[in-house]
């Protein structure tokens, strides 16, 4: 799996891949890896999927059951924390989660992670999963706060292509995500097989 999010400008973006493994074998080509708690909170994905896919579950219902109770949105702050505290009951017993919680609330855009220590870490750059090692080389190199919209977009997806590429357990569709203040907009969805060709195709008008 290979996973990204990072603040700038104009808000958040997140982009994942979508592949799931078993050892050595591909056990679905199209998961979500980008999961909609509500209208102004996402998170992500990466670690053991069963463990992945329940507390996410979990926290979602626990985001709803606040919302009911205080007639307002839980902050991001609040729901990371929620999600921190209920993974570090089980510390030392094996879950392995590696998420990130983006989001808008009344302090404006913040992004967390959470990992499977039940350690919670604000921050404006994250890459979580076996592909993160290969993220980080194009996210790092192309990250400014001033991005617009479009290079920022273009920097998420052309990050996770290159984790596609290298990294066997990362795969599939390429998803992309923007958290603004009106709430999260889907901006795309493309397999990384598309987008190989499409940056073979550039490589080669840039240098002839
Ligand atoms: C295909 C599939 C599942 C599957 O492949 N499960 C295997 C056993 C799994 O958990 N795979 C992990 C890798 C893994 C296997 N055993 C582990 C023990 C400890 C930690 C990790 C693992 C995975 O793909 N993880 C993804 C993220 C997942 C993908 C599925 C959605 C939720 C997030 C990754 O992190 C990368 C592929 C790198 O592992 C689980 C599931 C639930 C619902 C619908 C489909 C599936």
């Amino acid at each position: 799996t290979t996973t990204l999010g990072f603040q700038y400008q104009g808000g958040i973006v997140l982009a994942v891949d979508s592949r799931a493994t078993g050892g050595q074998f591909i056990g679905s080509s199209t998961m979500k890896k980008i999961v909609e708690i509500n209208d102004y909170l996402l998170g992500t994905l990466a670690g053991g999927a069963a463990d992945c896919v329940y507390w996410d579950r979990v926290l979602a219902k626990q985001c709803r059951t606040y919302e009911l109770r205080n007639r307002e949105r839980i902050s991001i702050a609040a729901a990371s924390k929620l999600l921190s505290n209920m993974i570090y009951n089980f510390k030392g017993m094996g879950l392995s989660i590696g998420m990130m919680l983006a989001g808008w609330d009344k302090r404006g855009p913040s992004l967390y992670y959470v990992d499977s220590e039940g350690a919670r870490t604000p921050g404006k750059v994250f890459s979580v999963g076996s592909g993160s090692i290969y993220a980080f080389g194009a996210l790092d190199s192309g990250y400014r706060w001033d991005l617009t919209d479009e290079e920022a977009y273009e920097l998420g997806r052309r990050s996770i292509y290159h984790a596609t590429h290298r990294d066997a357990y990362s795969g599939g569709i390429v998803r992309v995500y923007h958290m603004k203040s009106t709430g999260w907009v889907h901006i795309s969805d493309q397999d990384c097989k598309d987008l190989h060709y499409m940056y073979q195709e550039q490589k080669e008008k840039g240098l002839n």
